[in-house]
């Protein structure tokens, strides 16, 4: 399945009017039929028409700073800033989805077959599958979150969106000598926080894991895990629209899920994928079982809009009778008979009333790697000293958010560029040309997400995996950190502005390219624990990050790789530099060793917000395992957990994909147990 050029992309090459060779004009060539010249750009006159229109009061109502740089960004950011707190009317409510109950029904019933505690990524799925068939099951959602809007919608305003009310501001921990360049030296750990969840302000990169991946997971005691066995539910939930790749047998055509190409790509990302297959790694589709390379990102896009997971399976069936769907609403206990151990009802707030409705089978948790171990725990599921001392009565003693794997990464490793126009920088990409042309076409630059072009696995020579499993993933930047110069970029992982500016500031609005480097397999491991047994409360989140040397070592390796892609001829036309910022922490160390390398990540390493594994699946052997391989929680009858947080180790994917898988497993999973049975 080797990737080679075709004219799936407007590319740099076949551009005749490109900027400085090295960027692609905005508008894709190939995919639609306006005939505008390309010397022109109509939609700039438009812009200056309205930046002229904006009267000076305007500007002042909108809060647009009379020095504003950008327009459209600043207008977004009022927008999303002016959300009302405390459930008051939301002016922008016109710009979300709806997802009234049906007609006929003015309130929710007292009781469902099923429950499912979060509408996200993994909950939005098992809702839309648990409410397919005949006899028709009640389902209800319950989703702290609001539906989606327009401005989800845009990819490039991810940092954006992460920075609204559609986010769980949780925070890790206080960790010595780590997130040194974090506000309050703290790494911050959004979730999302809307229907559709987390795959509302996510990058939108669609990734699978390796086969082996899969097969240890099984091979752990995990029966019906393995690589087959999950690949069949990543290619019932896809539909693959990357031209070159989607008639193979294992993507999926059939699906809700549009998995496609960004619309544009920039000359770095062609630079990057050369420069690999120049140090010995292949242009490949990356989620193929039998190939390890680099590739273009693959995105979870719909016509260059975002393609959430409620988009995908809860948008089109609204009009299901048996799906009811509360958002705005929390869910604080779940109710468990004492003696007979079974979950009967769930206990939420809504409208600051507390409610319980009662459940017939089964109530799912679906609320994400951190509030699904966190509900378990406040209704009496949990490690039992921990649980004593706040307070709340032991009902199973089971060793819930004891295990944390994250993915953490290092974004430090950039190159100077010696052009201009090569890189996406905000001001390039946040104009209302882009804008108009993204709502007309669903194209251009507005589409990035969030500058990722590439993605690239490798093994590293300190791996000690005795296959060929990659322990690295690099993440390609048509530029790097410094996009929208301390912006919203920085903000959405809460860098401290000072530090950033020190670091990064003399690369503001200059031309860099740079490799995000993941740690997929990472050894060390952390764990959550309640703060305390108010359901409001944000529990305290341990990282641990790179306490295990292998982790650092890998790190280090990992940043010789992308130096050398960077060096490597395919750049050569950028006249790359590598950049050493100057690290506050880091002063004492000679830039460009080993020390000073280490001593950046500590600073400067952030999440790629994949926690895991703190409701992990394992056999019952598996003293940390919190359910069993079908997902039902240990020692409790009629409750599961289908989400992220069953995942029991590390893979090389980021964890929307497997979210939607997990939640197409779990689905069947349910059904196989309640099949026949009728309401
Ligand atoms: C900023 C960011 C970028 C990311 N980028 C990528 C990426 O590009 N690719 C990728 O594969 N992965 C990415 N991830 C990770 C991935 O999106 C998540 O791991 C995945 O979506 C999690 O799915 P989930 O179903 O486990 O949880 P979620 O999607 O988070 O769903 C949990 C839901 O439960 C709701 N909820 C929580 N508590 C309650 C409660 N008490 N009552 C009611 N509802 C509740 C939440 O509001 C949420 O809707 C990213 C994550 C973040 C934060």
């Amino acid at each position: 399945y080797n990737y080679d050029e075709d004219d799936e992309f407007a590319t740099v090459e076949d551009d005749t009017d490109y900027r400085g060779g090295r960027i692609l004009w905005p508008y894709p060539l190939k995919q639609n039929n306006t005939g505008r010249a390309r010397d022109s750009d109509p939609y700039r006159d438009i812009e200056e028409m309205v930046r002229g229109a904006v009267s000076e009061r305007q500007r002042r109502f909108l809060h647009l700073s009379p020095r504003s740089k950008n327009m459209v960004v600043d207008t977004m950011m009022q927008f999303v800033s002016q959300h009302p707190q405390n459930n008051a009317k939301d002016p922008l409510d016109f710009l979300r989805d709806t997802y009234p109950l049906p007609k006929g029904y003015s309130s929710p019933l007292d009781e469902y077959d099923y429950v499912i505690v979060g509408g996200g990524t993994a909950g939005s799925v098992l809702a839309a599958r648990l409410t397919e068939d005949k006899p028709k099951a009640m389902v209800l959602v319950i989703e702290a979150g609001r539906p989606e809007s327009l401005l989800s919608d845009v990819p490039a305003l991810l940092s954006v969106v992460q920075l609204d009310d559609f986010v769980w501001p949780y925070t890790m921990e206080h960790q010595p000598g780590i997130c040194l360049a974090s506000k309050d030296q703290r790494c911050f750990w959004p979730r999302g926080k809307a229907l559709g969840g987390t795959s509302v302000i996510n990058y939108m990169l669609y990734t699978r894991g390796r086969p082996q991946d899969w097969d240890r997971i099984a091979a752990d005691g995990n029966y019906g895990w393995n690589y087959d066995e999950v690949l069949k539910y990543y290619i019932k939930s896809e539909k693959s629209e990357i031209k070159k790749y989607k008639n193979l047998p294992y993507r999926g055509r059939d699906g809700e899920l549009t998995v496609e190409n960004i619309s544009f790509k920039t000359g770095l990302v062609e630079a990057f994928l050369a420069a690999g297959r120049e140090n010995g790694h292949p242009t490949v589709d990356y989620n193929a079982p039998d190939q390890v390379g680099f590739g273009y990102v693959q995105a979870t896009q719909i016509k260059g809009h975002r393609m959430s997971a409620a988009k995908a399976f809860l948008h089109p069936h609204k009009r299901r009778r048996n799906l009811h769907i509360l958002t705005d609403a929390r869910a604080t206990k779940v109710i468990i008979d004492p003696q007979s151990k079974r979950a009967y009802a769930v206990e939420y707030v809504k409208d600051g009333v507390k409610r319980i409705v009662r459940c017939r089978r089964e109530i799912i948790l679906s609320a994400g790697p951190i509030a699904s171990p966190q509900l378990l725990m406040l209704s009496g599921i949990g490690p039992a000293e921990h649980l004593k001392s706040l307070g709340i009565p032991v009902l199973v003693n089971l060793q819930v958010g004891r295990v944390l794997y994250d993915h953490i990464a290092f974004p430090g490793v950039i190159f100077k560029l010696n052009t201009t126009n090569a890189s996406l920088l905000e001001p390039k990409v946040a104009t209302f040309s882009n804008l108009i042309q993204w709502l007309q076409f669903g194209e251009g630059l507005l589409t990035t997400a969030g500058g990722i072009e590439g993605i690239g696995y490798l093994k590293t020579s300190v791996s000690q995996d005795p296959e060929n499993v990659p322990d690295i993933e690099l993440i390609s930047m048509a530029g790097s950190l410094n996009i929208d110069s301390g912006g919203a970029l920085r903000e959405s992982w809460r860098l401290s502005k000072p530090i950033f500016d020190s670091i990064y500031g003399s690369l503001y609005g200059k031309d860099t390219w740079s490799a995000v480097i993941m740690l997929t397999h990472p050894k060390s491991k952390g764990y959550l624990e309640l703060r305390d047994s108010n359901p409001f409360s944000h529990p305290k989140l341990y990282g641990n990050y790179l306490t295990e040397p292998q982790d650092m070592a890998t790190m280090l390796e990992a940043i010789k790789h992308v130096i050398r892609l960077g060096q490597s001829s395919a750049f050569a036309k950028y006249d790359p530099k590598l950049f050493l910022g100057e690290y506050p922490a880091c002063k004492n160390f000679v830039p460009g060793s080993d020390l000073y390398w280490e001593c950046a990540i500590r600073s400067m390493v952030i999440t790629l917000h994949h926690q895991i594994a703190t409701c992990r699946m394992g056999p019952l052997s598996d003293p940390y395992a919190v359910v069993d391989p079908e997902l039902r929680v240990y020692g409790v009858d009629g409750l599961r957990v289908v989400d992220s947080s069953v995942i029991p180790r590390p893979t090389n994917a980021h964890t929307a994909a497997p979210a939607i898988m997990i939640g197409e497993k779990g689905a069947d999973l349910i059904k196989k147990t309640w099949f026949n049975v009728v309401s």
